[in-house]
């Protein structure tokens, strides 16, 4: 039995996931405290929600996706219920095992994972790191679990805060440059709904060019710049405005946000 607890965006997201690769409605316990929520939840998916303290008592696979502020208050609550039997799953940004397993019994397996939304549709990313007491069998578990919605890879736990700013944040980015250009088709006189859609079918072509061809980004954006064309007007622009040290600044800030999240 699997608990999910907190059911927002992120745990939303896998538990929908969960169910459409497979997992059946009997099979998923959810805890969620926002009863209106808590009601759609069971409406939409066929779920029974319960309390963070039945949860951890049916169930050997916790899935926590609270935000990191309120994680450790709910490992205190659910602690005197768990044991070396469970296997606990986080996927708080920053909180690191050795904060989780300081609000647990000695011994209790602990997985950090940081997933991304696009799990909701089975095309998310999860990396997962194991803990002081994490044995090859519960990142096994782990991975079995997570690889219903996407795919799993595994890291050392310090490359964790960049994978969060890069995967775990990483689809706001795309639909932060979707939204800019869409807007910028409607600045330019085009309709929204067409903008909207050449901006969706480029988006997803370009990731499946990405995906399919196998080539490294370079290749591909300098099969579409053209000798003194379109493209290679656009792209000064950018470099004129900094866009590429932007993103990496931006990437390092969601890494160091990431970090200071488990001294908070
Ligand atoms: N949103 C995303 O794209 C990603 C989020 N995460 C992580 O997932 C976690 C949740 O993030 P979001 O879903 O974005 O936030 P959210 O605010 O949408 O969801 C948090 C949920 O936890 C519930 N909650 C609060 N206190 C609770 C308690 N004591 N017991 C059970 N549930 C409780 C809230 O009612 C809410 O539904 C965070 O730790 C975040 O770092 C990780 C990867 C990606
Ligand atoms: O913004 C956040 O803190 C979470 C973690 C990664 C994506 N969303």
């Amino acid at each position: 039995m699997i608990a999910i607890i907190g059911a927002g965006k992120m745990g939303e997201a896998l538990l929908a996931g969960l169910l459409a690769k497979g997992h059946t409605p009997e099979d998923v316990l959810v805890t969620e405290p926002r009863a209106e929520h808590a009601r759609e939840l069971r409406g939409r998916y066929g779920i029974e929600t319960v309390p963070a303290q039945d949860a951890a008592k049916r169930a050997d696979t916790l899935l926590l996706a609270l935000k990191p502020q309120d994680m450790l208050a709910l490992l205190d609550d659910i602690s005197p219920h768990l044991g070396r039997e469970h296997l606990v799953i986080s996927v708080a940004a920053g909180l690191t095992t050795v904060v989780l397993e300081s609000h647990l019994h000695p011994g209790v397996p602990v997985v950090r994972a940081m997933p991304n939304t696009p799990a909701l549709m089975g095309r998310g990313m999860t990396a997962v790191s194991g803990g002081a007491h994490t044995e090859a069998a519960h990142l096994d578990r782990a991975e079995e679990l997570l690889g219903a919605v996407g795919e799993v890879l595994r890291v050392g736990e310090q490359h964790m805060d960049t994978v969060t700013a890069i995967s775990g944040s990483g689809p706001a980015y795309f639909y932060f440059i979707a939204e800019t250009m869409i807007e910028a088709g409607v600045a330019m006189g085009m309709p929204r709904v067409t903008a909207q859609q050449l901006v969706g079918q480029t988006m997803t072509g370009a990731a499946a060019m990405l995906d399919g061809s196998g080539e490294h980004p370079v290749v591909l954006r300098e099969a579409v710049t053209s000798p003194g064309g379109t493209t290679a007007a656009a792209l000064r622009e950018l470099e004129r405005h900094g866009v590429r040290t932007a993103f990496t600044d931006a990437i390092e800030a969601a890494r160091d946000r990431s970090r200071a999240l488990s001294e908070s």
